[in-house]
């Protein structure tokens, strides 16, 4: 289990991430979600041991990763340009990774020969970005980590390389539960994969949650009153995040349990309600805005 406790860091006095809390469960694959310096990489990296935060805990299984090899060399940190040593091939890096993580397993190392085949005596400067992550996925695996963090995993990989690499990811969960933390904008990509999810924004935490229990939590109302006044009573009474008028119909965006939902609408017997499931991306944008970031469409 990775547990982060009130974890704060900033740069030059502007606060890139602001006492953030979250856990990682054994053998989860948890999302990391948020907008364009949210400070997820940050977070990532203060994750992987990489930056040390000025105050807060991090924990792997209840020991602090900090100035801890041993607890370290448990964890890899795939960052979103995979960066090599100068000249370097998969050959080269693979000898460097068996001599620094003592779990190296060759035998899997070599068995993952077979899903990216890349040539192990090419420098690595020479692959392309997507030949590179896939370089830095085979040699992260056969180092047998018990966390992978990974920032931006599927930007520049083709989509049978998703597939495989979500496949791996899956067998290595379910083998030898792996915990997972993924930074990603491939909302179709985490919808797919993840279970927990956190969406960062301006440095915190804005909301986390199971995907499953989010989308079961967030719904989309298309809803018509013959009063107008009772659309202003309900918005008192439910946590409204968006709303839009097309025509006499309104569309909300609402917080809550489906039941709780319809029954509070129901008071106010509307000619018009439709209660839909929103995709992760919706929930993201709707979740932003109510954040404070201006999510609204902008036509120039
Ligand atoms: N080394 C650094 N020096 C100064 N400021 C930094 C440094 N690294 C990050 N920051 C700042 O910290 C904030 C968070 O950046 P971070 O890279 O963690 O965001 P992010 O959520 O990963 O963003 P993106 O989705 O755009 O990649 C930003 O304001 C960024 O400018």
């Amino acid at each position: 289990m990775l547990e982060i406790r009130g974890v704060r860091k900033s740069f030059r006095g502007e606060v890139a991430v602001d006492g953030i809390s979250l856990t990682v469960h054994k053998g989860k694959i948890y999302g990391l979600l948020g907008s364009n310096g949210a400070g997820k990489t940050t977070l990532l990296k203060i994750l992987a041991g990489i930056i040390q935060p000025e105050s807060g805990t991090v924990k792997m299984e209840g020991k602090s990763i900090f100035e801890r090899p041993e607890v370290k060399q448990r964890i890899i940190f795939i960052p979103d340009s995979p960066a090599f040593f100068p000249q370097s091939t998969i050959k080269s890096m693979a000898n460097f990774y068996r001599s620094v993580y003592p779990r190296w397993n060759q035998a899997q190392f070599e068995q993952l020969g077979d899903v990216f085949r890349l040539d192990t005596s090419r420098k690595l400067s020479r692959f392309s970005k997507g030949m590179q992550r896939q370089a830095a996925f085979w040699l992260s695996l056969a180092c047998m980590p018990d966390v992978l963090v990974m920032d931006e995993p599927h930007d520049g990989l083709d989509p049978v390389m998703r597939r495989q690499i979500k496949n791996l990811l899956f067998q290595e969960v379910a083998e030898r539960q792996l915990t997972v933390l993924i930074s990603s904008h491939n909302l179709h990509e985490i919808e797919d994969i993840c279970g927990p999810v956190g969406i960062m924004h301006g440095g915190k935490m804005r909301v986390e949650m199971d995907l499953n229990d989010l989308k079961a939590d967030t719904h989309k109302v298309q809803v018509a009153f013959r009063d107008e006044r009772h659309e202003r009573a309900i918005s008192s009474k439910l946590q409204v995040l968006h709303r839009e008028v097309r025509g006499s119909v309104s569309l909300l965006i609402v917080r809550g349990d489906r039941e709780r939902i319809t029954a509070a609408f129901g008071i106010y017997q509307p000619y018009v309600f439709d209660l839909l499931p929103l995709t992760l991306e919706e929930i993201f944008i709707y979740e932003m805005g109510d954040a404070g970031y201006d999510t609204r469409p902008l036509l120039l």
